[in-house]
């Protein structure tokens, strides 16, 4: 029998998670049956996690500045030395863009790594929160750059 998971839609044996079901909607018919939830399957979030962890701890290294810690080391330094890094890091990333085989990818992700820690370094001297630009992402959402630049030179114009 196959099973379909869905918004009362048949989607074959894709599993699809329907955020606006009540949970309580089950049909049987055929050899079809239809499931909804309110809670994905799986967490498409959960590998994230370590992302949020390590902001938590920065949050915290800014908040209590730790002897021994290299994130402590940068803050005292601020903003220059911080950024300083990033534009290294950056550079190493884009020089491991190009390098081939399957070395050169995991040492472009190692190296975006670098840059993305020392990117959230400078959000925690700063304040704000990796929520805060999650929802700035969000907020941008659906919207292609070359329409949100058009729009702003728009405004320009208009001004
Ligand atoms: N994710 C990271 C992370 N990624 C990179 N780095 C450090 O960033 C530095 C990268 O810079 P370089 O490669 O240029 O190394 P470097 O030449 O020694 O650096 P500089 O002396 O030039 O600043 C290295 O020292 C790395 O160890 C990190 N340091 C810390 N973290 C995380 O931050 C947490 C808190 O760290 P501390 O605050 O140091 O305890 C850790 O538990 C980790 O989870």
């Amino acid at each position: 029998m196959l099973l379909s998971i869905g918004g009362g839609v048949d989607v074959g044996k894709r599993l699809i998670y329907d955020p606006r079901s009540d949970g309580r909607d089950f049909s049987a018919g055929n050899c079809w049956h239809s499931i909804r939830f309110t809670k994905p399957l799986f967490s498409m979030s959960d590998s994230l996690l370590p992302l949020r962890r390590l902001m938590q701890t920065l949050t915290e290294r800014a908040q209590t500045r730790p002897e021994g810690s290299y994130t402590t080391k940068l803050m005292e330094a601020g903003t220059a030395k911080i950024g300083e890094k990033i534009l290294e890091e950056a550079r190493e990333l884009i020089e491991a863009a190009d390098e081939p085989g399957e070395g050169g990818r995991e040492h472009f992700i190692y190296e975006a790594g670098d840059l993305i820690y020392h990117t959230l370094v400078m959000l925690a001297y700063r304040g704000v929160d990796l929520d805060e630009v999650a929802a700035e992402l969000g907020r941008r959402e659906g919207t292609s750059g070359l329409v949100e630049k058009a729009n702003r030179s728009q405004t320009k114009t208009d001004e």
